[in-house]
């Protein structure tokens, strides 16, 4: 995907909340390979387990699409027959250049792009569900419920793939990995100012969790494992199997 670079903290600013409006939505590839550790291993990933996964007619849905890169992996590597995959996004931004981007691939898995909040879509006959880098920025209160529902919507032999950013249990532990981040981010060129910014902008925004207590909600839902199965620092990835 072709991605304008992201410049949007590199200039000192009030700062506000972080919003997926059309800003963010022009250089998000360049912003989220420059900010996620391993975002293109993980995408790619979940690209071959929905080809492992998924079953002949059920669906697949990417909650939190964005410009629809977890769709787009899925249907190069689903080989499974009559599938759908099920995109929604509920910003406009996101939701309506992720349309121009799946109608620019030719794909024998049709991708249906929703612009609506997450919590309004029924999830029904699901081979796969993936939220990647999307619980993390939804109200806590309202997390138990949406992993219920995907529960709920996924067949026997389902998985549901979550990545999000952690937070570590220990004080120590959880500077430790912000500190490796940001180093990260500063050998991808972003300078003091914008990581800083950036922080400041998402800090009511996204509510990272412990690993401990995404696998505490999973189990509770229903979900027979739960495996990590990718983490680079804080960013991490886990894949919950419904037997
Ligand atoms: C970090 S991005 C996800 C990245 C994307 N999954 C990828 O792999 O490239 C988070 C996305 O979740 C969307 N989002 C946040 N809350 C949502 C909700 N309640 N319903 C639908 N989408 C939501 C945002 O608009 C944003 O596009
Ligand atoms: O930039 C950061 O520090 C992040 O936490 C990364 C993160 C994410 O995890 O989703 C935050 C917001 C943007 O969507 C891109 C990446």
């Amino acid at each position: 995907m072709q991605s304008s670079k992201d410049a949007i903290y590199s200039q000192p600013q009030q700062v506000s909340d972080f919003r997926f409006d059309d800003t963010v939505a022009e250089v998000f590839p360049d912003m989220i390979q420059r900010s996620v550790p391993g975002y293109n291993t993980i995408v790619d990933a979940i690209g071959q387990l929905a080809g492992r996964y998924a079953t002949n007619n059920s669906n697949i849905y990417d909650l939190g699409c964005s410009l629809g890169a977890v769709s787009l992996a899925a249907a190069k590597y689903v080989v499974a027959d009559n599938c759908s995959i099920i995109a929604i996004d509920n910003s406009e931004a996101m939701a309506q250049r992720c349309a121009r981007h799946v109608k620019a691939y030719k794909a024998n898995t049709p991708i249906k792009v929703i612009c609506d909040d997450l919590q309004n879509i029924d999830i029904e006959n699901a081979s796969i569900v993936v939220m990647n880098f999307t619980l993390q920025f939804i109200e806590p209160a309202l997390r138990d419920q949406i992993i219920q529902t995907i529960y709920d919507g996924l067949a026997p032999g389902g998985i549901f793939i979550l990545s999000e950013k952690l937070r570590h249990v220990s004080e120590q532990g959880n500077e430790l990995l912000i500190d490796l981040h940001h180093e990260f981010k500063r050998r991808n060129g972003y300078s003091e100012l914008e990581i800083s910014q950036k922080r400041e902008s998402i800090e009511n925004i996204l509510r990272a969790e412990t690993f401990e207590a995404h696998q505490t909600r999973l189990r509770n839902a229903g979900f027979d494992d739960v495996v990590l199965w990718f983490q680079c620092f804080n960013f991490a990835s886990i894949v919950a199997i419904k037997n």
